[in-house]
């Protein structure tokens, strides 16, 4: 748009178009999840409780707290598959329970180990990150070259035709986010991702994410392995039902909400000295 279109279009037009670039200003810096006072419980007890949060596009964030600390219900409710009993969960600035955007969201789950039941290539998994951009149709040329470039991204092509059962814990995850990928996702949200995951290809792993998170997507890492959430995370949210703090990791290392959530000891549990 240049002043010469709007002088010599109406007043009503110039208005339109100032308030459209306004809208995308705001699309560009809203957050990618957003909770705001979000209660919820299972039973008439709160596992959640207040919890207000929000994502920022680009950010890699860390959710950590001790076993049955809610984790794994916060994540529910920030992907609306949870409704909150009370406060508001969104997610692209959409009600979280109604999003259906789904292909902007690439999930990781700890049973992707269940995925060593699939008697499907690696190929074929990836391909399904395709599906919600061709309906189940065939895919194009243009679809495969993506589903490629997945598989080259996490480096898994010369493992392309081979069975998912046949893979390492490690190889595993590495094929669920190129299906993430190839879904053109611009949040990861990876729920305790290294668990059956060998050692050595755990260091590879969070490699992968930090150069993801380096090319802009945003990754929300539920995580039990307080030392890696240390080594890698920008942001650190602990939770154990309520939120305990929320700030920068090296914050968070050197705070008393470390110890309040997780007991005395944790310091050593994360790495630095106890
Ligand atoms: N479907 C469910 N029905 C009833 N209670 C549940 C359900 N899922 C979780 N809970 C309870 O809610 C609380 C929080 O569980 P949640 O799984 O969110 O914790 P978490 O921090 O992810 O735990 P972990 O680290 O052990 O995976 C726990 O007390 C758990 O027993």
């Amino acid at each position: 748009m240049n002043s010469q279109n709007i002088d010599s279009g109406t007043a009503e037009r110039a208005d339109e178009r100032t308030t459209t670039a306004a809208d995308a200003e705001a699309t560009a810096s809203e957050p990618v999840v957003d909770l705001a006072g979000v209660t919820f419980g299972y039973t008439a007890t709160p596992v959640v409780e207040d919890v207000s949060l929000a994502v920022d596009p680009g950010e890699y964030v860390a959710v950590v707290g001790p076993n049955g600390s809610g984790k794994s219900t916060l994540m529910q409710l920030m992907l609306g598959l949870l409704e909150p009993d009370a406060g508001r969960a969104r997610l692209f600035g959409e009600r979280a329970d109604r999003f259906d955007d789904g292909e902007r969201v690439g999930y990781v789950s700890q049973h992707a180990s269940a995925a060593k039941e699939m008697p499907i290539t690696v190929r074929e998994v990836v391909k399904m990150g395709r599906f919600p951009h061709v309906g189940f149709g065939r895919l194009s040329s243009e679809d495969w070259a993506v589903v490629d470039e997945a598989l080259a991204t996490v480096g898994m092509t010369a493992f392309a035709d081979r069975r998912v059962t046949q893979l390492s814990g490690g190889q595993r995850q590495r094929a669920f986010i190129a299906r993430a990928l190839a879904g053109e996702a611009d949040l990861l949200v990876l729920d305790e991702p290294t668990v059956g995951v060998d050692a050595e290809s755990v260091d590879a792993f969070y490699d992968l994410l930090a150069a993801l998170n380096a090319e802009g997507i945003t990754v929300l890492l539920i995580e039990h392995d307080l030392g890696a959430v240390v080594e890698h995370a920008d942001r650190v949210v602990c939770l154990n039902r309520e939120v305990y703090f929320d700030g920068p990791t090296d914050e968070f290392v050197d705070s008393d909400a470390l110890a309040r959530a997780f007991g005395p000891g944790a310091r050593s549990l994360a790495g630095v000295d106890g």
